[in-house]
């Protein structure tokens, strides 16, 4: 179309616009402004992939499809709809997984460009490897709300996708989630991990008990329990919200310094009756009964859906109403239990997807600036593909639309596109097995597809079906894995492979991480530096809470101290003043001055310094959010 206007492009572009084969990555938000406006440009060669269909939540800004698209094939009915724009393109449009081994190395050198419009970091991580394997220049996006990005990646000329790491979505200790949640994002999070536990991808992260039927019998996993007792809803619901809390009741230490205790629900309530829910609206909080009955339901409903894959594991959807039902009601019973305030279903969607609302303008400019760069790439000039920018607010100079200053170089230690890939993998040896190292480091952490291990000469892993290791249930250590060992992994549909060593670090509680990876010594020593300042920090807290539990007994009850706050509160009542103790108690923050002192010795000065610095604390410590990734 513009590319056939004389003057609008000079008529080598012209050409190149004619001659060039575009894959586009993603049908949606951004996909369907992309493949808008290649073919508005004069693009008459592309191919769309999306593995997805339509939802009437994508209407909103998924312009390409209407109502009577719900349902259908994204990339089929975006080629559909934009063909009405310019019949003679030719568009060939796929339903499928891009990181489906149809879509191999030949597949991909058939493209000049290939454009990314995906939501997940996997997905984009497979593309970037792909990409750089065949030597296809490509153009990575995202957006997330009112902000978004676009970058250049070409091999041997600018960063890839993997360059350099990318934040960490936040996390937050897995005790804290097994045994005492305190705010509703526990309980949800909580609440996924059980849903994956009952139903889906097996991980480190169980959050039901194991169960011992019989006393001679060994503990089987609440996954084997559940499939052993066909889902039955009422007994699930007595082992997760009743025998499950009794188990923790039993921990003793688990509920000392002030923290909740869950409240034994009475066996009783099974035998409550059904609670219709079904007319209420997303806003409104339950009551009980209804969460039950909600709980009750979802079982029954996944069940069926779990019996129709063949023993395949279910995938958690944020779009799919049953698996919201049961992360809804088992949200809320869980928050009922510990005394923690519940939350509407609206709430709850929004905080277990991660839902920031997608904006359809910030998806167009973005789109817009997708094209402008393939146009620089296709003609070669490199140099002017450097990264841009959407910024939610106006920079000093009122543009919200910023880019970098040149195009930045590869990093010469990425461990994809640095021609020597090395990567030092942190873990107990002990207790990682075989099997976890594929499914949840090499496949979901490093975002493999085809993962093939080996270390002295031996192969440990093998993604030929035909080879029978039978290695996966072996602990590393037991298969002579262990520190300092050398593991050679290859992907070879990736057309990828890195050196992987490994150091053996004994896991003393349930909090450390399961496993790390660094890029490097110097990161990993920087990581321990970190850990020790953080073991620091831990026990002057807890020598903090010892003296605040003394000073808090009788001697220096708080009408005691009153003049010393009175003078920087003093428009605080007797009651305000205990709350604002109790509040600071929480904090954790490295309270060096208290660390010799002696219990009841604890100064009203020091008390202040300590006020202080959790004032401090509170204002450094926001968490940071991830870009553009699920
Ligand atoms: N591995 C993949 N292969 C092919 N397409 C993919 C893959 N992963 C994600 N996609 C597609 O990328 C598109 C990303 O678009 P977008 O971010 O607008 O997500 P959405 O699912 O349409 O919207 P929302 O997540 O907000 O409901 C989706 O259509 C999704 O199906
Ligand atoms: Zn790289």
């Amino acid at each position: 179309m513009a590319a056939t206007i004389v003057g609008v492009f000079q008529p080598e572009m012209q050409n190149l616009i004619k001659d060039s084969k575009i894959l586009l990555v993603g049908a949606g938000g951004i996909g369907c402004e992309v493949l808008k406006n290649l073919v508005l440009t004069g693009f008459s060669d592309l191919e769309v992939i999306d593995l997805d269909t339509i939802e009437v939540s994508n209407l909103n800004r998924q312009f390409l499809f209407n109502k009577q698209s719900v349902g259908k094939a994204k990339s089929h009915v975006a080629r559909e709809s934009v063909l009405k724009f310019n019949p003679n393109v030719n568009i060939k449009s796929y339903l499928g997984n891009i990181m489906d081994q149809n879509y191999d190395a030949s597949f991909f050198s058939r493209f000049k460009l290939v454009i990314n419009a995906l939501d997940n970091k996997k997905a984009r991580a497979h593309v970037n490897r792909m990409c750089l394997s065949v030597d296809i220049p490509l153009i990575e996006s995202g957006t997330m709300g009112y902000s978004g990005q676009v970058e250049f990646i070409k091999k041997g000329v600018s960063l890839c996708y993997e360059c350099l790491p990318k934040p960490e979505p936040k996390s937050y200790p897995m005790c804290t989630i097994r045994n005492t949640p305190k705010e509703p994002i526990h309980c949800i999070i909580w609440a996924k991990f059980l849903f994956n536990q009952l139903f889906g991808e097996s991980s480190l992260d169980d959050v039901s008990m194991e169960v011992n039927e019989k006393d001679d019998l060994p503990k089987i996993s609440a996954r084997e329990w559940s499939i052993k007792n066909n889902y039955d809803p009422t007994k699930m619901f007595k082992k997760i919200f009743i025998d499950d809390i009794q188990y923790l009741l039993n921990m003793k230490d688990l509920f000392k310094n002030k923290r909740t205790e869950p409240i034994l629900m009475s066996e009783s309530i099974l035998k409550e009756d059904y609670a219709d829910y079904s007319h209420e609206s997303d806003l409104k909080i339950l009551d009980l009964f209804q969460y039950i009955s909600m709980f009750k339901d979802s079982i029954v409903k996944i069940k069926n859906k779990l019996d129709l894959t063949n023993g395949k594991n279910l995938v958690w959807d944020k779009d799919d109403d049953d698996f919201m039902n049961f992360i809804v009601s088992c949200t809320n019973l869980r928050s009922n239990i510990f005394g923690i305030p519940l939350k509407s279903h609206f709430d709850i969607k929004s905080m277990a997807g991660n839902i920031i609302p997608a904006i359809a303008t910030a998806n167009a400019i973005i789109a817009g600036q997708i094209v402008i760069h393939a146009l620089r790439a296709l003609s070669k000039n490199y140099e002017r593909c450097q990264s841009v920018f959407l910024r939610a607010k106006p920079n000093h100079k009122g543009a919200i639309l910023v880019k970098d200053k040149k195009l930045e170089s590869p990093n010469p230690n990425c461990f994809v596109c640095s021609v020597h890939g090395e990567l030092i993998l942190r873990l107990d040896t002990t207790r990682i097995t075989v099997r976890q190292l594929d499914e949840l480091i090499l496949k979901k952490k490093l975002n493999m597809v085809l993962p093939d291990v080996m270390a002295d000469n031996r192969i440990l892993i093998s993604s030929n079906e035909d080879d029978e290791l039978d290695l996966y249930s072996f602990s590393l250590n037991k298969i002579q894995v262990v520190h300092g060992s050398r593991l050679k992994v290859d992907d070879y549909f990736q057309n990828y492979s890195v050196i992987i060593m490994i150091h053996h670090k004994e896991k003393a509680t349930d909090e450390q991480p399961d496993f790390e990876i660094f890029n490097n010594m110097e990161d990993l020593r920087k990581r321990d530096e970190q850990l020790i300042a953080e073991e620091n920090a831990k026990i002057v807290q807890e020598t903090y809470d010892c003296v605040i539990e003394e000073f808090e007994k009788d001697d220096y009850r708080v009408d005691k101290v009153k003049p010393t706050y009175g003078s920087i509160r003093n428009e605080q009542t007797d009651t305000d003043m205990m709350e604002t103790i109790d509040s600071e108690h929480e904090v954790s923050d490295a309270k060096e001055s208290l660390t010799d002192s002696g219990d009841q010795e604890v100064s009203n000065e020091e008390i202040l310094a300590l006020k202080r610095k959790s004032g401090n604390e509170e204002e450094t410590s926001e968490p940071k959010k991830s870009r553009f990734d699920e």
